[in-house]
């Protein structure tokens, strides 16, 4: 009873969408189906891992994680991503379905087209990918200037070129979809949920349903079981990098900074957003360490809205560092926010 194929859910979006808080709720609430986790993040700090890992769900045990940090997954096919199938392949109790969560700025395609590989293809099936949205940064116009300026041209031409690095990750992942989720409807007034939804329609194939969600609460019955077997039909997903054979990952740049032990975590989120105004900086996230506090910080910024809570105490043994990965289109200014950042 070997031969049936594992479904696979790819879960894409644009940095700090809600991917993880997506996949964080459908562990939570999978009943009793046994899953495992990839996940592949941009930048060498493993936030996403550790914070699903934080969830000690009993059907995806410690072992069913597995982080592929700083890489494009469908670039290192051959010495990461498939050793990291084998091995979860060849636990003693097989997962039911396996996750994926892709880094914010990858283009899904190329990972389908990983599915190809016939050490892959036939053991694992893509499931369905979903698109999880970011509606407020839609709404704010900050993957096209001007949306309907954008749809009317979309209307007249099937493919149009924008050579804008952010536009062509979030419309090649839109258009890459199964699914797409319209997720921080808490932060959109019924008007703009409205217009976002559309936009996303538009953006997304055919038939393709858009789901309205807060906080990534989606029933895992909508997510997973799609069974769209997308590594059968990739030319029914439009990709801007469609017509180069290679793609480079150069359009983004990240780092990671390190701080002392933080007084104020009030006064590090205010100028975390002013840096983040002031730099164009795109996501922020990490751990910091509280002056007399026994549990850490997590800080999580997009763009310029940053949150932060106390996720969990410091392990005994840990190291009590803080650091932050900032991520941005190429060109941040590292020594001036490292500046900013270091600032008493
Ligand atoms: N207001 C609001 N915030 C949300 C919602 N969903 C997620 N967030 C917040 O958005 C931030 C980013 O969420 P993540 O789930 O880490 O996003 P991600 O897509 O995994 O981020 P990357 O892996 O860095 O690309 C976190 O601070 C979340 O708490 C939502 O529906 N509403």
């Amino acid at each position: 009873m070997s031969a049936a194929k594992i479904p696979v859910t790819i879960v894409t979006g644009f940095l700090g969408a809600g991917k993880t808080t997506l996949i964080r709720h459908v562990l939570e609430n999978a009943r009793d189906r046994r899953l495992a986790l990839v996940i592949n993040e941009f930048g060498d700090v493993g936030v996403d891992g550790d914070i699903l890992r934080a969830c000690g769900v009993e059907n995806c045990p410690e072992e069913n994680i597995v982080e592929l940090a700083n890489g494009c997954l469908c670039c290192t096919v051959a010495d990461d991503f498939a050793p990291a199938i084998e091995a979860l392949l060849a636990h003693e109790k097989r997962p039911d379905h396996i996750i994926i969560e892709t880094s914010g700025l990858a283009l899904p395609k190329p990972l389908i087209k990983a599915f190809d590989w016939p050490a892959i293809r036939s053991r694992l099936t893509v499931d369905g990918v979903i698109a999880i949205i970011d509606g407020k940064a839609v709404a704010e116009g900050r993957f096209a200037d001007d949306p309907d300026a954008i749809a009317q041209e979309r209307a007249e031409a099937e493919r149009i070129d924008h050579d804008n690095p952010l536009e062509e990750v979030f419309e090649d992942q839109l258009a890459c979809a199964d699914l797409v989720i319209l997720n921080k409807t808490d932060l959109l007034d019924e008007a703009e949920e409205a217009q976002v939804a559309s936009q996303l329609a538009q953006g997304a194939r055919d038939s393709v349903k858009v789901v309205r969600a807060r906080d990534g609460r989606v029933d895992p019955l909508v997510l997973l079981g799609l069974a769209a077997a997308a590594e059968d039909d990739l030319a029914s997903r439009p990709s801007h990098h469609d017509a180069e054979p290679d793609h480079d990952h150069d359009d983004f740049d990240s780092f990671v900074v390190s701080l002392p032990s933080v007084a104020d975590p009030a006064a590090l989120v205010a100028r975390l957003g002013d840096i983040a105004r002031a730099h164009d900086v795109l996501r922020v996230k990490g751990f910091v360490e509280v002056a007399g506090k026994p549990m850490r910080l997590l800080v999580q910024g997009v763009g310029a809205r940053i949150q932060h809570h106390f996720d969990r105490a410091w392990k005994p043994g840990e190291e009590r560092a803080s650091r932050l990965v900032v991520i941005g289109e190429k060109g941040l200014d590292r020594d001036a926010i490292a500046a900013m950042l270091a600032q008493p």
